[in-house]
């Protein structure tokens, strides 16, 4: 009866992750030049003052730009125009790049909008749904009317009408609206594989949801705002930057403003050299501070920041990674350590009964039935599948007694079973071999020898030994064990080694006994484990290693990781998980793969080189163009100047608008780069930092001169005079 689960695929929707997986691949991060003519019209829309506050360095080089038209205006001279057009240019630039950012999210916005269609459910009223058998009305309701705590009945062929947790039944749901991944995927009630989204259609038979969100704050509605940037915040580590370039732009202010030179500059170089024409007017002082100033202020980092951040979340959407935050994407360029939970993150999380061994003196056909009433109630798929096997191997049909008391499953007591009431009271125990053990003393009963064989022999193949127990009539014994079968997700040793080349400790941390956790974690190739790990265990291995100052991601499924993925700098839900886990992490990853967080982690380290790499760039390129135009500015004034004008320059005016056009037009030229991100490959961060000191730094000292020699001449063909 149970449907299998089928492998699922873990692969991306857009890329496949690298083979050799040593380099992140570019792709999606690749600029088409019509993106930049389409996102024009919101990028002259930003030039609102009111919006481009937020942004101190391009604010302060538009209040310029309004300066010189001013000045352009009172005294028109050709040079006074240039200068104007291109330091509005400049602004529009700055803001081009983030229209383009922001224009990639909104067109995964409009289809996920699309999927958010009206839908009508099936509300249950009257009785609790929970409670099998009982009749109960159904009354239909716009899902909108939806709220937290209601039950739904949603069958084949119809779509969920809100996010929840399946409470009753098993059935396929096709997830691809969501997901982009076509092949249906299980959705049951009781395990860490209950949740389903809103929009999701379901294929096969009938399941019962309890509603866990409130109308508009669902895993859609998140989604798309989450890929528009709407509600995108700038991190911590965005505002110390800004607050270091606001610094920068007071410091250049104050210092263009009291400058000195430029008292000569105008007195002595404006008056004595007459016949450069364009510069008789008053007006030409004015605007040659503000060029000056906005040369020296770091317009090329101030331009591009907010877009390496959008294209950062952005990139992680590609991956199909849900990042509910920007600052967990930073955290996750400085991850030390991986904690990964066992069953359903490193395993398929479909464990199921696959055998049952009985010790010394017990007959299997005693145990299976006892493990079957046991698992009558038993909602977890762990316990479907004791029913299902001892039924279909010995073909038990044994019902509850009506008075039975059932003992729910928790991963705290890692026990379920039954109280069964009436003459000879019987009790019966499945769960952890330790957790039973005790549970058999306890009762006054003898655990056999022969027990520890059995969980071995299970153990070490990498199964999940369920131990069973009875007492009748006050005497405890123990009947035997049950071979739970999971599989480990393929391929994970390989990209674990990754891991560990990036520098990252992968720990797996699980509710299991010690040997079968050993047995998967040599088979995952996962650098540690620990067993036996209660909720509150993982959360405290977590709060460990951050006291050493360590950043933690763990990656999870179940309401028992909840707290720790909450707990974590990076917690990332596989999307198969629960709703509380889902909610618990600040990422979700749709494609359940927990090696997704190899990309995850490449991703934040790529947004934090690139951030650093352009602002390196950024402030060597600003003092370098300001050495380049300087001698050729003061050379009437100090001769002895001249001897350092190799660049040969044409005039000071000529120096000072190739400069401010150079400014403005190495921000397109870094757009690509500041979408794509800067290239990164496994290696320490040390040795990354100064690579990348050396690459941006040097070429940003390089860069304005040849650049701005190259315009200087191309001015002096166009524009005769200047
Ligand atoms: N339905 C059940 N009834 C009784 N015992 C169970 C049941 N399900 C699991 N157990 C036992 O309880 C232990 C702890 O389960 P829990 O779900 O907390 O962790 P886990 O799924 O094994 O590991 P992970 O933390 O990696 O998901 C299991 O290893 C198993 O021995
Ligand atoms: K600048
Ligand atoms: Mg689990």
């Amino acid at each position: 009866m149970t449907p299998q689960a089928p492998a699922r695929a873990h692969r991306p929707r857009t890329q496949p992750p690298d083979t050799d997986g040593r380099s992140y691949r570019v792709g999606a991060g690749t600029l088409d030049p019509t993106q930049l003519w389409r996102a024009l019209p919101q990028a002259l829309r930003k030039l609102n003052p009111a919006t481009l506050v937020r942004n101190p360095v391009m604010f302060v080089t538009e209040v310029g730009a309004a300066l010189t038209t001013g000045l352009a205006v009172a005294s028109p001279s050709v040079f006074g125009w240039l200068i104007t057009v291109w330091l509005w240019l400049t602004v529009v630039f700055a803001n081009l790049a983030e229209a383009v950012a922001e224009s990639r999210g909104r067109a995964q916005a409009d289809s996920l909008r699309r999927t958010r269609r009206q839908t009508t459910a099936r509300r249950l009223t009257g009785r609790h749904p929970d409670s099998p058998g009982l009749p109960h009305d159904e009354q239909e309701v716009s899902a909108a009317e939806l709220r937290r705590g209601d039950f739904v009945v949603v069958e084949a062929g119809e779509l969920v009408p809100g996010d929840g947790d399946v409470v009753q039944g098993v059935a396929s749901v096709d997830e691809s609206a969501i997901t982009g991944e076509s092949a249906p995927v299980i959705r049951e009630s009781g395990g860490d594989r209950c949740a389903v989204t809103g929009g999701t259609r379901v294929l096969s038979d009938r399941i019962v949801v309890r509603i866990t969100q409130e109308p508009g704050a669902s895993f859609l509605d998140r989604m798309i705002s989450l890929v528009e940037g709407a509600k995108r915040q700038k991190t911590p580590n965005e505002l110390a930057l800004n607050l270091l370039l606001v610094a920068l732009t007071f410091v250049f202010l104050m210092a263009t403003v009291t400058l000195q030179p430029m008292a000569i500059f105008s007195t002595q170089v404006m008056g004595s050299v007459p016949d450069t024409g364009a510069i008789n007017s008053d007006g030409v002082t004015g605007i040659v501070l503000v060029s000056l100033l906005v040369c020296l202020i770091p317009t090329t980092i101030g331009a591009l920041l907010s877009a390496i951040g959008i294209a950062g979340m952005d990139r992680m959407v590609q991956r199909n990674v849900l990042a509910m935050s920007g600052r967990a994407v930073e955290a996750a360029g400085d991850v030390h350590t991986l904690l990964l939970d066992k069953t359903g993150t490193i395993t398929f999380g479909n464990r199921r009964a696959a055998l049952f061994l009985p010790v010394a003196h017990v007959r299997d056909r005693e145990l299976a039935s006892a493990a079957l009433l046991s698992s009558l109630a038993d909602e977890t798929p762990e316990g479907r599948s004791v029913v299902t096997l001892a039924r279909e191997q010995y073909g038990l049909d044994t019902v509850p007694h009506a008075d039975a008391q059932w003992v729910p499953f928790s991963a705290t007591t890692r026990m379920s079973g039954v109280d069964l009431g009436g003459p000879g009271a019987r009790s019966l125990r499945k769960g952890a071999a330790t957790a039973v053990a005790d549970w058999v003393r306890e009762q006054g009963g003898i655990v056999p020898a022969g027990l520890d064989a059995l969980v071995k022999r299970v153990s070490m193949s990498g199964g999940t030994p369920l131990a069973v127990a009875e007492t009748v009539d006050g005497t405890a014994r123990v009947l035997g064990i049950i071979h739970l079968k999971d599989m480990v997700k393929p391929g994970l040793s390989e990209r674990f080694r990754q891991l560990r080349a990036m520098g990252i400790r992968t720990v797996m941390i699980t509710g299991d006994n010690p040997a079968t956790a050993a047995a998967i974690a040599a088979e995952a190739g996962v650098d540690d484990f620990l067993a036996e790990a209660t909720p509150e265990d993982k959360l405290a291995l977590i709060k460990q290693e951050q006291a050493g100052g360590k950043l933690v991601a763990m990656t999870g499924d179940g309401t028992n990781d909840a707290p720790a993925l909450a707990q974590a700098d990076v917690g990332v839900a596989m999307n198969t998980g629960t709703s509380a886990a889902k909610e618990a992490g600040n990422m979700v990853d749709l494609d359940s793969d927990p090696t997704k967080i190899i990309e995850i982690v490449e991703i934040g380290k790529q947004l934090l080189i690139t951030r650093g790499a352009l602002t390196a760039f950024s402030i060597t390129n600003d003092i370098a163009k300001y050495f380049a135009i300087l001698p050729a500015m003061f050379a009437g004034v100090y001769p002895a100047l001249g001897a350092l004008n190799i660049m040969d320059l044409h005039s000071p005016l000529s120096a000072i608008l190739s400069a401010v056009i150079f400014n403005a037009v190495v921000i397109v030229a870094l757009i690509p780069l500041a979408l794509r991100g800067v290239r990164y490959r496994p290696s320490s961060a040390s040795a990354l930092l100064t690579r990348n000191l050396w690459v941006y730094g040097l070429g940003g000292i390089i860069a304005p001169f040849l650049a701005i020699k190259f315009i200087d001449v191309a001015l002096v063909q166009f524009i005769p005079g200047i």
